[in-house]
């Protein structure tokens, strides 16, 4: 699903009514219809004290519509103007205009905290103090009254985006209202996912409120949303008349003493991922560990008897590299990494302890072939792009980094994002019980195989990404999100892969 940007919206709102040679307030009032549909059909007329929140810009507008509609419809109704500015929007004033003329039942205006009235824990709040035009923090009184709802316990469904986040920049946090539901116009917004501002938001819908079909499906996005849809149509099927040569022979680097696991994990989910031939170069210490928990898995070792590996050097010919789970950066590992890059011209996956060597010496960074896929959790991220003020810059950061390397870069948190030429994409799977050790091995390994496979290290990056938080959220059904571990994962990605093809049920998403 494509995500737009701010100017997109105002492009796709231009192109509509331009397109249906309609005024911008029937855009409005469709908007604020539907709203009010999705609204009506989830209380069904239920008794319920509602209050709605409008600002005195477009968004706010809205609100009045959503207001006057279920006045007309006999719900127990407040509405409330934040006056926070004096240059009422042509439309809200229409908008209001509207209310006026249907109802006795006109808004309250609220100028200061004073004014503020009592929010019941029973309430359903409706936000429209601010959407997308918000461009500088709310002034301090009005984040007071988002303090108000946000602890008041009640019910908040938030108009377009919560009230307070800016959808192209951050303010400082604890800022903005936090909703039970945001109901999106037309596209979630890129902020919805990223930590700053997603922790808040843990549910969201989209309204498709018909926009121009014609601008949607010619606007090209920077960002987009990975689920279902997209990711069925990455999946490459299986021939009938093939052999585990078609499928490609992965190598997966990885383990030490005490970390043998990373080495087993990364392995294992490179071969469920279906790679043809899946070998592990490792210590010779880790030989009988891998043999006894993969059979299925070839195992080439160091030649030395040390703890961790002090060369790299093996006689195959992998279709492709996974490299860095359990490594440790010892100094030994390190030349023998460097080593190994000097030569290298196999396609690689890079994470965890490569990923540190990388940070440490960053002449080897000149040395990773093109197209090579990076996937660092945030601390390891920071290591390579260096600090970040917030989650924009982080993003523009590893935009930069990987163009400057030419490298696939995942980004993995909550919603991991793949970042490549100038294009994010989002991931929509996974829950807070993958955070746990050996999770990211397991996606290195995810990755691994499907590369193996041929997949194009971008596919395989954004569909691996796909799948390792799909095995997880289909394991939690199973289990707590306390109780998920990486080996779950790993059992699960089959039944992620099969999910592809299963159709929702009805009413859910
Ligand atoms: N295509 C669509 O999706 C449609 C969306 N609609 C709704 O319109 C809003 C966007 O409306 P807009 O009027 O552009 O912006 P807001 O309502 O968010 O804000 C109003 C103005 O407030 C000013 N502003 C910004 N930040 C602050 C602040 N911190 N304090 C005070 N004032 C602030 C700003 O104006 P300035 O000139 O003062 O900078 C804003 O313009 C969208 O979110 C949808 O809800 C349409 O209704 C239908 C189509
Ligand atoms: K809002």
């Amino acid at each position: 699903m494509k995500i737009l940007s701010k100017d997109q919206v105002y492009e796709a709102d231009k192109a509509t009514i331009e397109a249906e040679a309609i005024p911008s307030i029937n855009l409005m009032e469709r908007a604020g219809g539907y709203a009010f549909e999705y609204l009506h059909q989830r209380l069904q007329g239920q008794p319920v004290n509602i209050k709605i929140f409008c600002g005195i810009g477009n968004n706010g507008g809205d609100g009045l519509v959503i207001a006057r509609n279920l006045i007309e419809h006999n719900y127990s109704v407040t509405t409330y103007v934040v006056n926070y500015s004096d240059k009422r929007s042509k439309d809200f004033l229409q908008a209001l205009e509207a209310l006026k003329g249907k109802t006795k039942n006109w808004p309250q205006v609220l100028k200061s905290a004073d004014d503020f009235p009592e929010i019941a824990r029973e309430d359903l709040i409706v936000d429209c103090v601010f959407g997308i035009g918000l461009n500088r923090p709310a002034d301090d009184w009005v984040q007071e009254l988002f303090q108000k709802i946000n602890t008041s316990g009640a019910y908040v469904l938030s108009v377009d985006v919560p009230s307070g986040m800016a959808v192209d920049r951050q303010f400082p946090e604890d800022t903005m209202v936090h909703p039970t539901v945001v109901l999106s116009f037309q596209t979630p917004k890129l902020a919805f996912f990223l930590p700053q501002s997603g922790k808040y938001i843990n549910n969201w819908d989209v309204l498709d409120i018909g926009l121009d079909r014609n601008y949607l499906n010619s606007v090209k996005t920077k960002a987009q949303l990975i689920d279902k849809t997209e990711a069925r149509q990455m999946y490459r099927p299986r021939q009938k008349f093939s052999h585990k040569g078609t499928y490609g022979h992965a190598l997966i680097v990885a383990g030490s003493y005490g970390k043998m696991g990373a080495a087993v994990l990364s392995s294992k989910a490179c071969l469920h991922a279906g790679a043809g031939l899946t070998t592990a170069y490792t210590t010779r210490q880790g030989l009988p560990i891998l043999q006894t928990a993969l059979p299925e898995v070839m195992v080439v070792t160091d030649r030395h008897d040390g703890t961790y590996l002090e060369e790299l050097k093996f006689d195959l010919e992998p279709d492709v590299i996974g490299i860095g789970p359990g490594l440790g950066t010892e100094k030994a590992t390190q030349e023998a990494f460097k080593a190994f890059l000097k030569s290298n011209k196999t396609p690689l996956v890079v994470d965890a302890d490569g990923l540190n060597m990388l940070a440490k010496d960053r002449d080897l960074l000149k040395l990773l072939p093109k197209y090579s896929v990076l996937t660092p959790h945030p601390k390891e991220l920071e290591r390579l792009i260096g600090e970040w003020n917030d989650d924009f810059e982080k993003l523009e950061k590893a935009e930069a980094f990987s163009a400057e390397y030419n490298c696939v870069l995942v980004c993995k948190d909550a919603h991991t994002i793949v970042v490549f030429e100038g294009n994010y994409y989002v991931n929509n799977t996974g829950n807070p019980g993958m955070a746990t050790g050996g999770s990211g091995d397991v996606l290195t390994g995810v990755i691994t195989g499907l590369i193996a496979q041929g997949y194009d290290p971008l596919t395989a990056a954004i569909f691996g990404t796909y799948l390792h938080g799909k095995a997880g959220d289909l394991a939690v059904n199973h289990t707590a999100y306390e109780a998920l571990t990486a080996g779950t994962i790993v059992e699960f990605l089959g039944a992620a892969v099969l999910d592809l093809f299963e159709q929702p049920e009805q009413g859910k998403k």
